[in-house]
Order: structure tokens, then C-alpha cells, then sequence
């Protein structure tokens, strides 16, 4: 098989005789579908009160949703049909290839969890996750997958930008703030495969997780399974091929004193269908200071390095990221 889990996963699995009764694990065979808020990022360039109502839009969605769709976003579609192409060669070179020669000249392919000890842990996913301050040595006949990923993440920026200072004006963060943290090369592209799972109504796509960016600009195709869990359940995010999913992660979280939510969600796996995203998770330089303005805090300020180092320590220890509340006062 490949990618090459199967035993490995059935062994966890016959040797687990109860499923976690965790409610971040169960799967159920169906869930409530919802669809996120919808923001047309055109009124943007309209009149000041097509603005003033789209930003309203934002900032509501981001309060109260903390994941909403954008359409009008600025991506062009050949950008985005050119990278989902590109994102498709990549996996569909054979594993020993993606994870021996290291084809992207990265360190960063990741199949399933193999780290995993228990059931709750299993994830079925190949991941690339891309620093784009190393995009320079992908190289040789991987030359159009680098195109192809500076050409997405240009545009995502801007975008990400765009939104960020939007969310971030009434927040008392520096106008700045952006421009000089936030830089081309500190974000991440986060490329996801889920192959179709033979184990799916036991074992998650992707576990439960929030995003350790400002803002992560998701790519989804039209199978579905990303979940949100909102009041208390998981609620399945219903695809939809004209937008882009826009969520709010732990920084803006913290920026805005919990007003802004950094949701947690999961991605269920499927039997028969394999599943493509692309995230792009909006980040600033390692020693940027993550505060909040408004008083009282209720986070201690911590620079982004801080995070990351945590939550790698986190991971290795427990297998999950600590996250932000690591840094309550
Ligand atoms: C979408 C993803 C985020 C994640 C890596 C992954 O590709 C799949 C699951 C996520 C998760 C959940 C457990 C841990 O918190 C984590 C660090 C991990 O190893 O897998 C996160 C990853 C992350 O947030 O970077
Ligand atoms: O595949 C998805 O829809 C979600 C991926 C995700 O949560 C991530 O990469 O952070
Ligand atoms: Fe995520």
C-alpha cells in the first residue's frame, strides 16, 4: 500500500478494545452541516459605506465564528489552478520518493502520525509543510511546484494582510504592525493529502487542532470533513467551490483578548475519497511580541518564537500543541 500505514494502523487498532469516549475523537456517521458566513471582499474598493459594511461583516464573523468564506478575494483563478495541480504531482509521486529522497529539499513531510501509541492519536494525512523562508531550495524538476507556490502565496498574502489590518484596526495594534512583522518569508504553506481511509469511521483525517497563526487562508477541495466544533459539538463545514475559508488563529485570539475566536476544529477521513487542502497559515518573524492592548490582558505578552517553541515541547511530550492558553495570566 501506499503510503504504507495499513499494518501499523490495524495493529493499533485490533490491539484498542474501547474507542476514546473523548468527544474530540468519536466519529459519528452524521453531523449537522452548516455554511460558514459568506464576505464578498469586492465592496472592499466600493464606496465608503460598501466598506464600512464589509468590515462590519469581517469582524462579526470573526467574533462569532472565528472560520467565514470569502469570495472576490483577489486570487486569481489560475493561481489557484496552477498550485492545486502542482499540490497533485507532488503527493502522487511514489512515498518512497516523498519521504526518503526528500523531494522538496525540505524537512517537512509528515505522513499519518508516526508517533502515534493509541488510537486517539492516528491521523491519516501526508502533510508538506512548507517554511517559505526555505523556498529557494526547491529546485531541479520540482521548478514549477516553486513557481506555482510563490505565485499562491503572493496573492494569499496580500490577502491575509489585508484581512489582518482590518481585524486588527479597532484592536490598538500598530498600523505597522503587519508590515513589519509579517513578512513573505516568515509565514507557512501548509500542503494536506487525505487518502482515502480504510479505517474512516475510526480514525480522524486530521486531529483536533487550532492554528498558531493570525490568520490561515484555507484551500479546500469539494469533499468535505473539515469540522468546527461550536457550542459544545462538531458541526461539518458544508464546501463550497467559489470561495476561500478564512480562520482566525491563536494570535489574533490573544491580540483581541478573546474577542476574536481561534476555533479548534478536525478533518474527518474518508473511505473511497481523497481530499486536498492548502493552508496558509499568516505568520510574523519568530521574535515579534504577541500582545494584546486591551486592559486587563488576560494573556501575558510572549514573543511568536515563545509559542512555537512551547508548543513543540508540547507535542513531543503529550502530542498536542499547549496552545495559547499557556500564556494565561
Ligand atoms: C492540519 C494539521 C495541523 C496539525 C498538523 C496537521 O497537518 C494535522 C493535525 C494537526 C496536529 C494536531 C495535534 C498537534 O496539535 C499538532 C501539532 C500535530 O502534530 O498534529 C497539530 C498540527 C499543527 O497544528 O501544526
Ligand atoms: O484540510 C483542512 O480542511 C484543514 C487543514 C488544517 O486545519 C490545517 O492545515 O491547519
Ligand atoms: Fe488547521
Amino acid at each position: 500500500m501506499d503510503p504504507p500505514f495499513e499494518e501499523k494502523y490495524k495493529s493499533l487498532l485490533t490491539n484498542t478494545t474501547l474507542l476514546s469516549k473523548d468527544k474530540d475523537y468519536v466519529i459519528m456517521s452524521d453531523y449537522e452541516e452548516h455554511e460558514l458566513p459568506i464576505i464578498d471582499l469586492h465592496r472592499l474598493t466600493l464606496s465608503f459605506s460598501e466598506r464600512e459594511q464589509c468590515v462590519k461583516e469581517i469582524r462579526q464573523a470573526a467574533r462569532e465564528w472565528g472560520f467565514f468564506q470569502v469570495v472576490n478575494h483577489g486570487i486569481p483563478q489560475e493561481i489557484l489552478e496552477g498550485i492545486q495541480l502542482e499540490q497533485r504531482k507532488a503527493f502522487h509521486h511514489p512515498f518512497s520518493k516523498k519521504a526518503e529522497e526528500n523531494i522538496l529539499n525540505l524537512p517537512g513531510y509528515t505522513w499519518g502520525n508516526p508517533a502515534a501509541t493509541c488510537l486517539r492519536q492516528l491521523s491519516w494525512l501526508e502533510v508538506f509543510h512548507i517554511p517559505l523562508t526555505d523556498i529557494s531550495k526547491i529546485s531541479g524538476e520540482y521548478k514549477s511546484l516553486r513557481e506555482s507556490i510563490e505565485a499562491y502565496t503572493a496573492t494569499a498574502e496580500k490577502l491575509a494582510k489585508d484581512l489582518s489590518e482590518i481585524l486588527a484596526e479597532n484592536l490598538g495594534v500598530s498600523s505597522t504592525f503587519f508590515q513589519e512583522n509579517c513578512l513573505p518569508e516568515t509565514s507557512y504553506l501548509r500542503m494536506n493529502r487525505y487518502p482515502p481511509c480504510p479505517f474512516s469511521s475510526e480514525v480522524l483525517g486530521a486531529l483536533p487542532h487550532t492554528d498558531s497563526c493570525f490568520v490561515n487562508v484555507l484551500n479546500q477541495d469539494q469533499i468535505g470533513g473539515l469540522q468546527l466544533w461550536m457550542n459544545g459539538k462538531w458541526i461539518s463545514v458544508k464546501p463550497n467551490p467559489e470561495a476561500l475559508i478564512i480562520n482566525i488563529g491563536d494570535l489574533f485570539q490573544v491580540a483581541s483578548n478573546d474577542v476574536y475566536k481561534s476555533i479548534r476544529h478536525r478533518v474527518l477521513a474518508s473511505k473511497q475519497a481523497e481530499r486536498f487542502s492548502l493552508a496558509y497559515l499568516y505568520c510574523p518573524r519568530k521574535d515579534a511580541v504577541i500582545e494584546s492592548g486591551m486592559k486587563p490582558s488576560m494573556y501575558r505578552k510572549f514573543t511568536f518564537g515563545e509559542l512555537t517553541e512551547q508548543n513543540a515541547r508540547d507535542v513531543k511530550e503529550t502530542g498536542n500543541k499547549g496552545g495559547i492558553p499557556r500564556f494565561l495570566m
